[in-house]
């Protein structure tokens, strides 16, 4: 049996284990069911905490926490800024760490955590980057032009007039230009609510539409503030699961936000 935990960070949801000594070996069968809603637990991915000492590739960084982030189809994806908050969460929860600041390894770099006092956790996302600003996406048989922006995993984010957020189709995987995005991307659209706020929507790869993404959240509040000829600011985003921080500095993006974990249970994989 293994034993798990689950949590979410405005409502992107994750199946959390630890594998300290890195003994598991979860096939990919295993990892689906997992995050299936019906016949698993359900979630957007899973989150297995091992020591970076057992990670190959990864031992320089020593008795580190790795965040193994899978998405719901398996897929290995770079980075997770809602998972990274709620692995977080489900070390202190599981007294696998304490509440100081903490660095964590992830395949998109040594990443910063932080326990806010208000209960929101705070986490750097590197340095987020703008490869082009006008790719073509298509979704619901209308083209959109859209940044690439590049948060550790690969987003194409799309500012919208107002009004428009609600009418996007997402039931099928938006169109995106395979030679931009070899690996697939995840699509984010976006309108301004205010200054420096916005809602979006968000496709996310090897999940689907989801109720949010954290660097989904980073790639629309850079996407936006370059819109608008900004770089840096702080960012409120709104996804449709809650409400998002995004800091923008030259140095360093910020992503602050809840991450809550929800039950606990063992499940026969
Ligand atoms: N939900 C995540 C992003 C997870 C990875 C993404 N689906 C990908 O494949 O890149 C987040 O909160 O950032």
């Amino acid at each position: 049996m293994l034993a798990f935990a689950k949590g979410h960070g405005t409502l992107n949801d994750f199946v959390c284990f630890s594998d300290p000594d890195g003994r598991l070996e979860l096939t990919d069968e295993q990892l689906r069911f997992l995050c299936d809603r019906r016949a698993g637990i359900g979630g957007d991915g899973t989150l297995r905490a091992v020591r970076a000492a057992h990670v190959p590739g990864y031992q320089q960084h020593g008795d580190l926490w790795f965040m193994d982030y899978r998405n719901a189809d398996a897929s290995i994806a770079e980075m997770c800024g809602n998972g990274l908050r709620v692995f977080l969460a489900y070390l202190l929860d599981q007294g696998l760490i304490d509440a100081r600041p903490i660095d964590i390894v992830t395949r998109a770099g040594v990443l910063h955590g932080e326990f806010l006092p208000d209960g929101r956790i705070r986490v750097t996302m590197g340095v987020p980057t703008i490869a082009a600003e006008h790719v073509p996406v298509t979704a619901g048989g209308r083209e959109f032009s859209a940044a690439v922006v590049d948060v550790g995993n690969p987003h194409a984010a799309v500012v919208l007039a107002p009004g428009e957020l609600a009418g996007i189709d997402l039931e099928r995987e938006p169109g995106y230009p395979s030679d931009t995005y070899p690996n697939r991307a995840n699509v984010e659209f976006i309108e301004f609510v205010g200054p420096q706020h916005v809602r979006m929507r968000v496709w996310e790869r090897g999940v689907g539409e989801t109720f949010s993404c954290g660097t989904g959240t980073v790639a629309a509040a850079v996407a936006a503030a370059a819109s608008v000829g900004e770089r840096t600011g702080t960012w409120r985003v709104d996804p449709p699961g809650g409400t998002l921080q995004v800091d923008l500095t030259p140095e360093q993006a910020y992503l602050t936000g809840p991450a809550v974990i929800v039950a606990h249970g063992k499940v026969a994989v």
